[in-house]
């Protein structure tokens, strides 16, 4: 009985390291506003000094700050006014001792000015006079080259997914377009003869197919280009086809159904039909999550010393997620996402974590890494408190209440009341 045969987690990403570990990157160009969400193909550098010229930050006069030491509202400084700065353009006024240039917000200091003095601080006494009634310290009110960023320095690593945040500083080094990861292309089919379409209503034996959109939501969250859902019967021709199908247009597929041991579990068997090496796991050490299916295979078959190597994404990957709603969903976050992230997107940055109490004690899983669901709480003191969802993983409703899941290894005695536990966000 395969089933009896598990992976951990770890061998699993192992066994895909050897076929995927040569995986090279496929970049697109997108517009600079449309790349939000997508994984960088490149390293992005400044292309320039930010700021390129000294600027002012404020509208008011450029002036030699030692002029000004020493005023007061009753001891004013007067400046020569020596002309002013227009914006957007070069300033080639030299500002000598004793005088002022009128500067709006943004625009470029004359040479020989090392301060602003906002016009709030001034009293304008005649075209050619201002009297100063604030010291200006050094440097002060001013954005000198670089201090925001420098020419060539590193802004973004490749593999970086582009957040909201980012687009300010992209579009501030010129990137109308921006180099990103091509998207990979999945497809979902759910298995077994009971599943129905979520606008049927089931009859008695009868469920609707809950699996294939709660993956396809994930996936997309993820940044996958989810090409095609479908449900399809208990039938070794039909699911063959449709696997076969489904793997002409998409690098990924993802089953859900059909993958423990029995008798109608024939996704191992038809991903074993369909290429070398086929199935890598039947069964991973994990709770919930154990009937699980990993198959790999090869486009362009390489035979060599280390056996069949997929270069360039010639590899395509085919997961039987388990059927439980709950086990396919954390399969899908724990084993699938995290392989997408690693070979398609090259994305390296850990996901946000939250220290939380947890308030009971869990068990660990014999032998198997447990992924217990939590929801998070504020307690009187504002520390996080993470209280543990217990649903089985046949169950669906308790995932809407759940903030994220905590990871027991398996080796471990469980977590006790009260101890800090690392949620992992959903
Ligand atoms: N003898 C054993 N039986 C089972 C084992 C085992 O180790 N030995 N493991 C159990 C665990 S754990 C799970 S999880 C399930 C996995 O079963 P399969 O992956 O073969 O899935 P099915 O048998 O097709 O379905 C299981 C269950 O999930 C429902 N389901 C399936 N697909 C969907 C869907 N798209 N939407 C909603 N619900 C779905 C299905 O109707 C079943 O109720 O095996 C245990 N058995
Ligand atoms: O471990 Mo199963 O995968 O749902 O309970």
């Amino acid at each position: 009985m395969k089933l009896l045969n598990v992976d951990t987690i770890e061998e699993v990403q192992k066994k895909l390291k050897s076929y995927f570990q040569t995986a090279s990157a496929q970049i697109e160009m997108v517009p600079l506003r449309q790349s939000v969400g997508r994984y960088l193909g490149e390293d992005i550098f400044s292309d320039v000094d930010m700021p390129q010229f000294r600027r002012s930050v404020v509208d008011g006069y450029a002036v030699l700050a030692k002029d000004t030491f020493g005023v007061s509202d009753s001891m004013p400084v007067f400046l020569e006014v020596a002309g002013t700065v227009d914006m957007g353009k070069a300033c080639d006024i030299v500002l000598e001792p004793g005088q002022a240039v009128y500067v709006p917000t943004g625009g470029m200091l004359p040479q020989g000015s090392d301060s602003m003095v906002m016009i709030e601080y001034i009293e304008k006494l005649d075209e050619k006079t201002i009297a100063v009634y604030k010291p200006a310290a050094p440097n002060s009110k001013i954005m000198n080259p670089g201090d925001d960023f420098r020419k060539n320095e590193i802004l973004f690593s490749k593999g970086h997914r582009i957040a909201a945040k980012d687009i300010g500083l992209l579009a501030a080094v010129g990137k109308a377009e921006v180099p990103v990861l091509r998207k990979p292309k999945m497809s979902i089919l759910s298995t077994g003869d009971e599943i129905i379409e979520i606008s049927e209503i089931p009859k008695p034996g009868e469920i609707r197919d809950i699996n294939s959109s709660a993956v396809a939501a994930f996936a997309e969250k993820t940044g996958v280009d989810v090409r095609s859902v479908a449900i399809v019967e208990d039938s070794y021709e039909k699911l063959r086809i449709a696997v076969e199908e489904a793997l002409k247009e998409s690098d990924l597929v993802v089953l859900s159904g059909g993958s423990s041991a029995g008798a109608k579990d024939m996704t191992a068997e038809i991903i074993d039909s369909l290429g070398e090496p086929g199935v890598i796991t039947h069964g991973i050490a994990m709770k919930p999550g154990k009937p699980t299916i990993i198959g790999v295979l090869a486009q362009k078959a390489q035979d060599s010393a280390e056996g069949i190597n997929c270069q360039n994404h010639c590899c395509k990957l085919v997961v039987g997620l388990p059927g439980h709603p709950m086990a396919a969903i954390i399969v899908y976050e724990v084993v699938v996402s995290s392989f997408i992230k690693q070979y398609y997107f090259h994305h390296k940055e850990e996901p946000i974590t939250v220290t939380a109490a947890i308030t009971e004690n869990i068990h660990a899983g014999e032998g198997r890494e447990t992924y217990q669901l939590v929801s998070l709480k504020r307690d009187d003191a504002l520390q996080w408190i993470a209280e543990p969802i217990h649903a089985k993983s046949g169950s669906i409703s308790q995932l809407m209440l759940a903030d994220g899941f905590v990871r027991i290894p398996s080796l471990s005695e469980g977590i006790d009341a009260k101890s800090r536990v690392e949620v992992v966000l959903f």
